[in-house]
């Protein structure tokens, strides 16, 4: 069932096609990675498909309605962004970003239920211990589990009011060490399997291969292909998308292969 849909989607900036005639389509529940060299693409498209930026042409369709006709307060139970960078000028503690998620959106829910869903999606992240320490005071990877727990308790605030979501996250493992990066592509997994959609930028190529359903491989600001990892991650693909050569067909197991198998 496909919950979410790129149709002709073009973004032009200061006249250059960023984005050029996508059309996509996402399943309910499945993962897909959007793979691609640096500057194809990736995060303006997820920006788009998020409804963040407005495309120059055609339109990003959510649950069967253009994303921009959704009200924004209805559109933040739909679907949570974690991007590549974020900034927090104000000296919050952790609990209070995390909050930041339910806060809005978990207006009708009580205020214990939403202690319960902050805490719980500060567990999620493994970051329970750090709850009272001031955000900017963290390490790189620290602030992006912290994103991530705000992420998940915007969904969890937002489930009393939406059951279909999805998850974007841009480069989510990108400062994380190889538990953490383990830890949240394993969460992740596990919230598919209960119905999420997730959609993830990923440079990690071995990764995408192991933990995605799909993959759309970007270059220059169109789709070159997409499909099941074993179709997308061919060894002629990789040289052709990357501009590589590669001296073997076989992408090295992955730390996630390891742990799983
Ligand atoms: N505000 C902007 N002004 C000018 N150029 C921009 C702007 N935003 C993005 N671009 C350009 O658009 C192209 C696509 O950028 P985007 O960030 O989407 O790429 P990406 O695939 O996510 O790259 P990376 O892997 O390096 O994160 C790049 O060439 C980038 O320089």
């Amino acid at each position: 069932m496909i919950i979410l849909e790129a149709q002709n989607l073009s973004y032009v900036l200061h006249r250059k096609k960023l984005i050029d005639d996508i059309n996509i389509a996402f399943n309910e529940g499945e993962l897909t990675t959007i793979i691609g060299p640096n500057g194809a693409g990736k995060s303006t498209l997820t920006r788009l498909l998020c409804g963040e930026l407005r495309p120059t042409h055609g339109s990003v369709v959510l649950n069967g309605h253009n994303i921009h006709t959704i009200a924004p307060w209805r559109l933040a139970c739909m679907r949570a962004v974690m991007p590549q960078a974020s900034q927090i000028i104000f000296p919050f503690s952790v609990s209070e970003v995390v909050s930041l998620g339910v806060a809005g959106i978990g207006k009708n829910l009580s205020k214990e239920k939403r202690r319960q869903i902050a805490s719980y999606s500060l567990e999620q992240a493994d970051i329970s211990h750090l709850k009272d320490r001031v955000y900017q005071t963290l390490s790189g990877g620290e602030k992006q589990r912290v994103h991530f727990a705000r992420v998940l308790a915007q969904l969890g605030a937002g489930q009393s009011l939406e059951t279909k979501q999805i998850l974007f996250l841009d480069e989510p493992i990108a400062s994380l060490d190889l538990k953490h990066q383990l830890q949240l592509l394993n969460e992740t997994k596990k919230l598919t399997e209960k119905g999420l959609t997730v959609i993830a930028v990923l440079h990690d190529l071995q990764l995408s291969a192991d933990i995605a359903d799909r993959i759309i491989a970007l270059s220059h600001g169109k789709v070159i292909c997409s499909g099941l990892p074993s179709e997308v991650l061919t060894q002629q693909r990789i040289e052709d998308i990357f501009e590589v050569s590669l001296v073997s067909g076989n992408l090295p197991p992955s730390p996630w292969q390891a742990l799983h198998s």
